[in-house]
């Protein structure tokens, strides 16, 4: 969590920020941070103070391992500089096996709490949760609610039960939670509550994290996660039906309104020092409502006026509660195409590939259709609070305000966001992606006349009256062109 600004990492008063991160693809810790900072987001805070990777201080860490694979000097280091920690590392994926999604989500934490506990100088321990922790509920109050199990007794019931008999159970345990993810991020918070002891803690519940509102430019989106992946689906054209209520709240809220707000209740909780943990709730619905239904249409408005390269067919995506009919147009317009073009593919000595690509999408947006399909209500009182707690300068600085949020301008940068930064595409070439539309939308033209052409040539074959009616209708044709050709001789 980095304040891109002039605020926090490069402000004087920030000696350090230590970043517990693991080595991945046989990069070290070291370069992993120095690939990220490399990155256009920090292109502002270079240019304000060059050398603020000086403060940044990676410290290898792996949630999976016994005392997150801590070094001893770097235990010591820790415990005696930190004075906040923010703990965001989770795994999110939905399709987590559950002895995982505890280990990285329920164990890791309390181990980070345990750390905690030894540091000299802490004053605020901040958790990063989801607001759809308590997706069960309807009504979700900024409280933490009991944990459907304890989690000390789940570690230690599924410690000697191997992975096939804990998929087995899996579905039973979580009950009416629709993932591992979100039933092991409501442990989490109840391990929170229940191992911090003194510390001073709070918890940040964010909805549907999305690409930045205004920080440090807007529309900056570096994944697919959550509707980054439908969007870019849609618009490539790959994406037609997606099982989505129109009239149902999309909780979207922008990755900058979260971090803001989540450097505001680190100071709040530092400085306030309140006597139980407070619990955040990060969401927009409540406060600034937007629909499934205007999404889509903004994102269809945009990629078509903004078209990705090589779109697979014309963007146009549409949104249904409907189960059959949305298994009505995954036939016709997924899957049908799909078989098409694979046959091409196969025709022309290439791998087909499509029907491969549909699969996967299906399986994501299958998981993603529980969170798109309903409405939560969450209260936001302690967002208010917290912003009436901050000066003026303060507020503009860390702006959580979403009343502001205009989200059609929103929605337009966060899908040219999802082109520039996750596709790496460049604007200059939207003009020949137009022209792969037009191309798209001729082969479309020509495809459709073709096939009504040979339906209705089968329909003839079989009756009489279609017959006549077709006769009739040529020789209409051909009565009305020889007279054109007639008058237009005796003009000349
Ligand atoms: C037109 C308008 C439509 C309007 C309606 C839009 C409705 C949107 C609804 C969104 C609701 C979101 C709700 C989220 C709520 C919870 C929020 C949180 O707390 S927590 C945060 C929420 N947590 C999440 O969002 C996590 C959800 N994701 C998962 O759980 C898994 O990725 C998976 C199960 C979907 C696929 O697993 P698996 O098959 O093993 O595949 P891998 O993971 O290995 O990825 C393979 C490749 O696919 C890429 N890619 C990934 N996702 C998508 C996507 N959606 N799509 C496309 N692509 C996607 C991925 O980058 C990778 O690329 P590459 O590296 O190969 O190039
Ligand atoms: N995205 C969203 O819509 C929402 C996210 N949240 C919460 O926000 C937090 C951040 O999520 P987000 O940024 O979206 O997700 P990411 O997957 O990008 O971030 C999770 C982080 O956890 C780290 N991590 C995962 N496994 C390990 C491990 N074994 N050892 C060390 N580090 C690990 C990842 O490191 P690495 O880079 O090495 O993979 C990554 O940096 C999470 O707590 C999530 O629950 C809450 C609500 C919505």
């Amino acid at each position: 969590m980095l304040k891109v600004g002039a605020g926090c990492v490069c402000s004087s008063h920030v000696k350090a920020v230590y970043l517990l991160i693991r080595t991945k693809q046989g990069q070290s810790s070291q370069q992993r941070i120095h690939t990220m900072l490399q990155s256009k987001l920090f292109d502002r805070l270079r240019d304000e103070t060059p050398d603020f990777h000086r403060k940044i201080i990676p410290v290898s860490s792996e949630l999976t391992q016994p005392g997150l694979a801590l070094s001893d000097e770097d235990v010591q280091t820790l415990t005696q500089h930190v004075h906040i920690i923010f703990h965001c590392a989770a795994t999110i994926r939905f399709d987590e096996p559950l002895k995982h999604a505890l280990q990285l989500n329920v164990i890791a934490t309390h181990q980070l709490l345990s750390l905690a506990q030894q540091m000299q100088q802490l004053h605020a321990f901040i958790h990063i949760s989801t607001a759809y922790a308590n997706c069960n509920r309807r009504h979700i109050d900024e409280v933490i609610y009991p944990p459907p199990v304890e989690p000390s007794k789940l570690i230690h019931s599924l410690e000697w039960m191997d992975d096939a008999i804990v998929r087995d159970i899996t579905p039973k345990l979580i009950g009416d939670w629709p993932n591992t993810y979100t039933y092991t991020k409501a442990l989490a918070e109840c391990v929170v509550q229940q191992e911090s002891g003194n510390l001073n803690v709070g918890i940040i519940r964010p909805s549907i994290v999305g690409a930045s509102w205004q920080e440090p430019f807007p529309g900056w989106i570096d994944n697919f996660n959550g509707p980054s992946g439908v969007f870019i689906a849609a618009g490539k054209g790959i994406l037609r039906t997606m099982r989505a209520s129109n009239d149902a709240v999309a909780d979207l809220i922008p990755v900058d309104v979260v971090i803001n707000l989540t450097l505001a209740a680190g100071w709040y909780t530092a400085v306030h020092r309140p006597k139980s943990a407070l619990v955040y709730n990060c969401t927009t619905g409540g406060i600034n409502p937007f629909h499934w239904g205007e999404i889509e249409h903004h994102v269809m408005s945009t990629f078509k006026r903004n078209p990705l390269e090589q779109a697979f067919r014309r963007p146009n995506a549409n949104i249904t509660s409907n189960y059959l009919i949305n298994q009505y147009w995954i036939l016709v317009s997924h899957k049908f195409p799909a078989l098409l073009y694979d046959l091409f593919l196969r025709l022309s000595g290439q791998k087909p590939q499509m029907m491969r690509i549909f699969n996967r999408l299906h399986k994501a947006i299958g998981l993603l259709e529980y969170f798109s399909s309903q409405d939560w209500e969450w209260n936001s009182d302690n967002m208010n609070m917290l912003m009436n707690q901050l000066s003026t300068e303060d507020r503009k600085m860390f702006n959580f305000d979403v009343r502001q949020l205009n989200w059609p301008e929103y929605i337009e940068n966060y899908c040219i966001g999802t082109k520039k930064y996750v596709l790496n595409e460049d604007m200059a070439d939207i003009p020949a992606a137009r022209q792969h539309l037009r191309k798209l939308r001729n082969i479309r033209y020509t495809f459709n006349t073709v096939l009504l052409v040979f339906i209705w040539r089968v329909f003839i074959a079989r009756s009489q009256m279609a017959r006549n009616i077709w006769y009739f209708v040529v020789s209409l044709c051909f009565k009305f062109l020889s007279y054109f050709r007639a008058s237009s001789t005796l003009t000349n």
